[in-house]
């Protein structure tokens, strides 16, 4: 369904030093920096995927959306969307996609959300019995009906990030392009948006590219993640994985009757101990969280016991030092 190959993108900046000197120097002559931003990224995508394009700031996350999205025109590399050209074919195109920028808006600012919704109608020509039943769908699921005649720019971020979701799925695309849709949102707001991308990918089968920084929204959505650094595709596999690659490391508590004697179980870090609780790391590739369990009744008289894994943001991070992002 996407298929982008080998796809790189510059961006050119005119660069000018301080000072009225210089300003006037640049009226005649100006200097440029090239800003590397895409390096040779190919990767395919499947009907009715949600993957998780990730990687750290600058890394050229929503440099690619804007380049599958047809907005910008890569330097080299070929990127067919469900038969089109994104930047080719972009009049036809766009009927298929629906994007989501958290950090701007594709609604009109001045007006209630119900006319840019109305807008968006007629530049997509959406027949009106499809508008209205996506309409009511999209008003129910994301809980518009007090907020759909006010004016965007006296929503709150949630209920504007609300909104723009719905306005870019009312001509029923295939795909949808997410960047950053949760940036800013509080943790309501953020269960809400993720259990509408899910519903919409399970009910529509619609194809979702998001790009976060919250590592939850990831978990929650995203069984294949695509981590880029630097412009360079750097892993492209499933989260269940990475996690089996880096997160084999739990931590378990154990609260206990009191017991005076700290132990120590083989295999095992004791990262902490009282008379009444422990925490002790394990790393499942070497003993299994069982074993440790039935060493620990053997030593004291459990009262509970609780296993973490490693949360998802280590991992990250870890695979960020790995790659030196
Ligand atoms: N319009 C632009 N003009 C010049 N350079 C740009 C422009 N947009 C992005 N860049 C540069 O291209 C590189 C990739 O930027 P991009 O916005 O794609 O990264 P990102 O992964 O989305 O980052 P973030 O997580 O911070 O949003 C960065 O070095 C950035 O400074």
């Amino acid at each position: 369904m996407i298929k982008l190959e080998g796809i790189s993108k510059s961006y050119k900046i005119a660069r000018r030093a301080s000072g009225l000197r210089q300003a006037a120097k640049a009226l005649f002559y100006r200097e440029h920096t090239i800003i590397p931003a895409l390096n040779d990224i190919s990767f395919s995508i499947e009907p009715g995927e949600i993957v998780g394009y990730i990687g750290p700031n600058g890394a050229g996350k929503s440099t690619t959306i804007k380049v599958m999205s047809g907005i910008l025109v890569p330097d080299s590399g070929n990127c067919t969307i469900m038969g089109f050209n994104p930047w080719r074919d972009r009049v036809q195109y766009v009927k298929n996609i629906g994007v989501v920028f958290g950090q701007r808006s594709q609604l009109w600012w001045d007006v209630p959300v119900i006319d840019s919704f109305l807008l968006l109608r007629d530049i997509y020509k959406v027949p009106q019995k499809e508008y209205e039943n996506n309409l009511e769908l999209l008003v129910g699921a994301l809980e518009l009906q007090d907020i759909l005649n006010s004016p965007v720019r006296q929503l709150s971020l949630g209920q504007r990030m609300r909104c723009e979701i719905a306005a870019s799925l009312l001509h029923n695309p295939k795909i949808l392009f997410l960047d950053e849709p949760t940036i800013g949102l509080d943790a309501v707001s953020k269960i809400a948006v993720r259990q509408f991308i899910k519903k919409i990918n399970q009910e529509r089968g619609v194809t979702v590219i998001l790009t976060t920084h919250d590592m939850s929204d990831i978990e929650a959505l995203a069984e294949r993640v695509i981590l880029i650094g630097k412009g360079k595709l750097l892993y492209d596999g499933k989260l269940k994985e990475l996690r089996s690659r880096f997160g084999t490391e739990k931590t378990i508590t154990v609260d206990y009757h009191e017991n005076n004697y700290p132990f120590q179980i083989p295999d095992t870090t004791l990262l902490s101990w009282s008379p009444v609780r422990a925490v002790i790391s394990v790393d499942t590739e070497v003993v299994l969280t069982s074993k440790v369990i039935t060493q620990l009744s053997s030593k004291v008289d459990l009262i509970d016991v609780a296993i973490e894994s490693r949360p998802i943001e280590e991992i990250i991070v870890q695979l960020y030092k790995e790659y030196q992002i």
